[in-house]
């Protein structure tokens, strides 16, 4: 089984979660769009959809399902989105596709968090993976400074422009052992708009794409 066949199989398995004449969140990366596609072939039994990303928006539209703006939307019953890293409390590391911010705003009002992944996500330590750390253009060096000070390697994501016109910082070789305390320190930085550690808000329920099928944590 390919590790795409495992994302589609998490992705479509996640639609028990939608229930009908509801509005939901929906995530970006290549996991979610097998969700989107899913999802298509319910959009009659749904209102709509609360988009991550301008790229999520358009596989949405694309499909005719409607597309609200988050702030004529007070309840979002369920979000779907990937990660890049998940450990076994649901923490996750996401942002590799830079839609961080925008994810973590439409998490926030959703009262549940479906998280869908391949096998290869899991893992014990959040940190293999860069952390994307979301940051105001003109604040970069001193964020990047103040970065390696927490003990990470902050990398220039160059050549991207985050939806919010905003630029990321991969930050490497950060073992991430209390990923919750972290997600704040970083927070705290000037001229951080968001990082890529879901911690504080984890995800409810993770559903696992695996060559014996899909697993629910
Ligand atoms: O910014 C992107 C998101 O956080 C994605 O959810 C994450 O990168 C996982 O993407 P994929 O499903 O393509 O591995």
């Amino acid at each position: 089984m390919t590790q795409d066949e495992m994302k589609k199989a998490a992705g479509w398995a996640a639609l028990k979660y939608v229930e009908e004449n509801t509005i939901v969140g929906v995530g970006t990366g290549s996991t979610v769009n097998h969700f989107i596609d899913a999802l298509g072939t319910i959009k009659h039994d749904i209102k709509g959809a609360v988009s991550s990303s301008e790229a999520s928006t358009e596989k949405l539209k694309s499909l005719g399902i409607e597309v609200y703006d988050l702030n004529s939307v007070s309840e979002i019953g369920v979000y779907v989105d990937g990660a890049d890293e998940i450990n076994n409390y649901n923490h996750m590391i996401k942002g590799g596709g830079a839609a961080l911010t925008r994810e973590k705003i439409v998490a926030a009002v959703a009262d549940k968090f479906i998280c869908i992944v391949d096998n290869t996500k899991n893992v014990d330590i959040l940190g293999e993976f860069p952390l994307p750390v979301e940051v105001i253009p003109m604040a970069r060096s001193y964020v990047a400074r103040e970065l390696v000070k927490l003990g990470g390697d902050p990398v220039y994501r160059e050549g991207v422009v985050t939806d919010n016109g905003n630029v990321i910082l991969d930050v490497h070789n950060l073992k991430i052992i209390e990923p919750r305390k972290l997600e704040e320190q970083i927070n705290a930085i000037v001229g951080v708009v968001t990082n890529g550690l879901f911690a504080n808000r984890g995800a409810d329920a993770v559903l696992v794409g695996t060559p014996e099928g899909v697993k629910t944590l």
